[in-house]
């Protein structure tokens, strides 16, 4: 039977990359999609944005909202202290199963938690779940239509505390217009764009950095 894409991106892993090398699971992935098949992870470049701003808040409790191959998952886990934990949320079995192996090759395991379900079923759970109670940092990277209602419902759940920094992906390509226009007029949050290009490609796309201000 025909492999996947996400099955094709693990094979280069396990091929090109060190088990237990962060560095050399994201290298590969990058090099893999650049010259072989594009695949929607962050990518290099908005990569080392993303990397400059996990290493800024220096989180504790990082919450990902869409796994897919667990590419961005990789990058931020290797720069967590060694007390932090990740949950990452994946509602594709198929993405999930790829996901855990690639994290695994990189040898994160042990910080990271994926949790197999969609955001909203599990944001109101988290708290009762995992014994967390509020995130320094939440990547989202899911479905652009869901990063302002499950904005709103982690809110709701009181998982966000003055200072917790949400990091979206695709602002502009795919594009979240009202996820943007809510961060941005909102007084309960302080947001910065960052420009950079799709994953992969020249056109463009950035990440939108948001303090929530509590
Ligand atoms: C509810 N819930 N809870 C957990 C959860 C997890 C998922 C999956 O991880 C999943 C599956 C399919 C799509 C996405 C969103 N990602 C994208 O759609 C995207 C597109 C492009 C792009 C850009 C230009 C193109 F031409 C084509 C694709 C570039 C990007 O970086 C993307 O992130 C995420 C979904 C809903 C979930
Ligand atoms: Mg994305």
């Amino acid at each position: 039977t025909q492999s996947t894409r996400p099955q094709r991106l693990l094979s280069a892993v396990q091929k090109n990359a060190t088990r237990g090398n962060p560095r050399s699971v994201v290298r590969a992935i990058d090099e893999f999609c650049r010259h072989k098949e594009w695949a929607m992870n962050v990518g290099d470049e908005k990569g080392c944005i993303l990397d400059s701003i996990v290493s800024e808040v220096n989180p504790v409790t990082v919450l990902e909202l869409g796994t897919y191959c667990g590419y961005s998952t990789v990058r931020i886990a290797s720069l967590l202290p060694p007390n932090a934990k990740l949950i990452t949320l994946e509602f594709n079995p198929d993405f999930a199963a790829i996901a855990r192996q690639v994290i695994a090759w990189a040898g994160l395991q042990d910080k990271v938690q994926l949790v197999e379900g969609s955001s909203g079923d599990w944001i109101p759970k988290i708290q009762e779940q995992f014994g967390i109670n509020t995130f320094d940092l939440v990547f989202l990277d899911h479905w652009k239509d869901r990063y302002l209602p499950d904005t709103k419902l982690m809110e709701k759940c009181g998982l966000l505390r003055k200072g917790s920094v949400l990091v979206a992906d695709n602002v502009i390509c795919p594009g979240t217009p009202d996820y943007l226009e809510y961060v941005r007029s909102s007084p309960c949050y302080k947001s910065q764009y960052f420009i950079s290009h799709l994953e992969y490609t020249k056109a463009e796309d950035g990440l939108e950095k948001s303090v929530f201000l509590g």
